[in-house]
């Protein structure tokens, strides 16, 4: 049998996942221009269902419907159907300090004093954290120093290309096929931010893309969470490992997994209590359940318990309405837990989802100096060089 290839120390600080804002942005802001391009300026895209209207039909554009188009299959109408609920679903994120940045160029043909000073207070009162923000700022004013012209559209290309560099973190790409399965996924945050949630969407992903699904409600501590994760097992129709109410979580969830790669199940997704990152037995209690993710992978294996480092994935939810305290959850949460992907919640109900910037900047900091620290004291070991990917959107 293979071991579990783990990262290295280094490698796992990274982030693989980074969800939502800015992956949803591209794609929904792909979508914005793939629709205007195919249409004269000025015209706006017809909705998917809507029907021709009277007037259309008169005038003879009715009649173009003869020509033959072919008609768009189950599946593109329904990627197009979720491609629109993102636009809807983001539209106050979008609404946010990228609206007010478009509003302020908006009828200003010429730069002023006056323009860059509302710039910086628009990207320094963004939810985007003080030092992304610095950053983003330096490269329009870089631009805007360069011409006196004020061009919107300019501004906004170097925007969304400093943002996209802070978004683009080195990691391995996901790999929910490992060998030997199966691929194992455990969920941690505070209390509400979406773990649960996001694991049955999770779940309803890998089952649909025709995965074995077994959901393990590690929550044993807050009263009807392994119901709430019951109903999403129905929902999915999917697997779920249950433990008793107020069983230790840790042994919950070796159960669960050992199971899942016993009964030859491909992903095994680990739902945790929510617990504040200040409180430092319930960061333990965490450690301790990584440590129980090793052991029922090494005991399924038949490999002693070094081979096996942990989950293959560890995901740290952050609900976006709360802005900068995400970034406080952020870093302590990496001081206990190596987690290797983001997940941005709640970005339907806030224009705060900025937030995803501040916190890859911080810990793409974080990594490059304990990184460095790592290197200047041991320079045995070389670090395998991971590869770059921008943020994607689930
Ligand atoms: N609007 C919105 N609500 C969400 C989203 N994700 C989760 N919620 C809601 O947030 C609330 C908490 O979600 P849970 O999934 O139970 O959160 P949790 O982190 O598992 O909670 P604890 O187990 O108590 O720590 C529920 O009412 C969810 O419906 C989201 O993306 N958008």
């Amino acid at each position: 049998m293979l071991p579990l290839q783990w990262p290295s120390p280094m490698t796992s600080t990274e982030i693989y996942l980074l969800l939502a804002i800015l992956g949803a942005l591209v794609v929904t802001g792909g979508v914005v221009y793939a629709r205007r391009r195919a249409l004269p300026p000025g015209k706006t895209p017809p909705s998917l269902t809507e029907a021709p209207s009277d007037r259309a039909l008169a005038s003879g554009a009715g009649r173009r419907a003869e020509v033959p188009v072919r008609p768009l299959t189950p599946e593109e109408l329904a990627r197009a159907a979720e491609q629109e609920r993102y636009v809807a679903g983001l539209a106050r994120t979008r609404g946010g300090f990228v609206a007010k940045l478009a509003r302020l160029f908006s009828g200003r043909p010429r730069v002023s004093a006056e323009l860059r000073d509302e710039v910086e207070t628009v990207l320094f009162t963004a939810d985007i954290g003080a030092k992304a923000a610095q950053k983003l700022l330096d490269q329009v004013t870089d631009l805007l120093d360069k011409s006196d012209v004020a061009d919107a559209d300019k501004v906004w290309a170097v925007i969304r290309t400093a943002a996209r560099q802070i978004l683009t973190v080195p990691a391995a790409p996901l790999d929910y096929s490992p060998n030997p399965p199966p691929y194992v996924l455990l969920m941690i945050g505070v209390n509400g931010v979406g773990k649960t949630t996001t694991l049955g969407k999770l779940a309803a992903f890998h089952k649909a893309a025709g995965r074995r699904v077994l959901l393990v409600a590690g929550d044993t501590f807050r009263a009807a969470a392994g119901e709430q994760l019951e109903i999403w097992a129905r929902r999915v129709g999917c697997e779920i490992h249950l433990g008793k109410e107020g069983a230790d979580p840790s042994s919950v969830i070796h159960d669960g997994i050992y199971r899942g790669a016993r009964e030859g199940f491909d992903v095994v997704l680990c739902d945790t209590a929510g617990r504040l990152h200040t409180k430092k037995e319930l960061m333990d209690e965490l450690q301790k359940i990584r440590r129980s993710c090793a052991k029922a992978l090494a005991r399924a294996r038949g490999v002693g318990e070094a081979e096996v480092r942990g989950p293959h994935d560890t995901f740290l939810v952050l609900d976006a309405t709360i802005g900068q305290n995400a970034l406080a959850q952020a870093v302590l949460f990496k001081e206990t837990m190596d987690f290797t992907g983001l997940v941005l919640t709640k970005l339907d109900g806030t224009a705060k989802g900025g937030v995803v910037l501040g916190v890859c900047d911080e810990l793409a900091f974080r990594s490059a100096s304990s990184a460095s620290a790592r290197r200047s004291t041991t320079c045995a070991r070389s670090t395998p060089t991971p590869s770059s990917r921008p943020c994607s959107a689930t």
